[in-house]
């Protein structure tokens, strides 16, 4: 199967900013992919060499096979990119912003008509057509920046940040419609900082700092490696307790009539947890399983990961500054 992104040992430097550094990563057509990290980690950068706005300073990159500087126009033709900063013609009509840009990929003057039509029916606002971008709303731009995206047609669809700053409501919209257009083919790179937004839509999630990538796993695959916490009360203060001597156990805490259990994957552990209580005869009469968020793994994986760097720098024998 082709990948739709393949990059290996991406270097990118600004000067002496290092924004990308030796990222390595693949996408398989087809999937709704998540980039996720923190601000500066080099998302938005990745996103400008896979487009041909930033030029790499070293490794490769190929969107469907093609190579993003030797093959620009033909790996560029294949990816629509809504970015995070408005870049729009303010001037003219929307629809004629959307006939231009097909004009560019090379689009002949009727069909980008009819796929600027299209478009803009796909995001939701074909009724403003004829209207000035500076005079949509701010919801209606985060929509017509994706219209421009999807008017080639793209096999790649790039959303860097799409629903920063939107409401609730438009948010769910903007779910809806990337999922339909993921359903009905288009692979999905989202870059976001929701952690729920990637939690609901994405198969994959590379999780990206300073440049590399720290991990790349399902949502699930994440949180079943975090400690989630089960939550117990008891009838009444406990007078003794088990121990709780179970595998991937990380804490117990007891405060007042509440038993706090922390462990990876904690709610597999409730019957035993519930059998040894009736055992010791406590009274339980409320359960309650919170699990980890993505972005709870995320800081432990960015924490694991400084770590281990710390720890690769003392075997060095550099100086470690706590
Ligand atoms: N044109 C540029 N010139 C100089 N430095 C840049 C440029 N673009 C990005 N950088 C630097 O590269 C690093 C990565 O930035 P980038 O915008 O790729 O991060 P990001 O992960 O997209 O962040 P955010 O989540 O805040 O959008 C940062 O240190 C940034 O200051």
């Amino acid at each position: 199967m082709t990948q739709a992104i393949r990059v290996r040992d991406l270097r990118k430097e600004y000067g002496d900013v290092r924004a990308l550094d030796g990222l390595s990563l693949d996408v398989e057509e087809g999937e709704f992919f998540g980039l996720l990290g923190p601000n500066g980690a080099g998302k938005t950068t990745f996103i400008n060499v896979l487009v041909g706005l930033a030029r790499k300073t070293g490794g490769t990159a190929e969107v469907f096979g093609y190579d993003v500087e030797s093959e620009y126009q033909r790996a560029r033709d294949a990816v629509g990119l809504a970015p995070q900063e408005f870049n729009v013609d303010r001037f003219f009509p929307i629809i004629e912003v959307l006939e231009h840009k097909a004009g560019y990929h090379g689009i002949p003057p009727k069909e980008a008509r009819r796929r600027a039509e299209e478009a803009l029916k796909t995001v939701g606002i074909y009724d403003k057509r004829d209207t000035r971008f500076d005079w949509l709303s701010g919801g209606m731009k985060r929509r017509f920046v994706i219209a421009r995206a999807l008017v080639s047609d793209p096999d790649l669809l790039i959303l860097d940040e799409p629903t920063a700053g939107v409401d609730v409501e438009l948010r769910r919209d903007l779910w809806d419609l990337v999922r339909r257009l993921n359903d009905e083919g288009t692979t999905i790179l989202l870059t976001t900082h929701y952690i729920e937004e990637a939690e609901r839509l994405c198969d994959r999630v590379a999780i990206v700092d300073d440049g590399r990538r720290v991990e790349v796993a399902t949502p699930d695959e994440l949180r079943a490696r975090s400690t989630d916490e089960l939550e117990i009360t008891l009838a009444s203060v406990p007078t003794s307790l088990p121990e709780f001597d179970y595998e991937d156990v990380a804490s117990v805490r007891v405060e007042g009539d509440t038993v706090r259990i922390r462990a990876v994957g904690a709610g597999r552990l409730a019957p035993d947890v519930l059998r040894d209580l009736d055992r010791a005869d406590e009274r339980v009469v409320d359960v309650s399983i919170r699990r980890a968020s993505l972005e709870e793994v995320f800081v432990e994986l960015t924490r694991q990961d400084d770590e281990e760097d710390r720890e690769a720098e003392t075997e060095a024998g550099a100086e470690v500054i706590a």
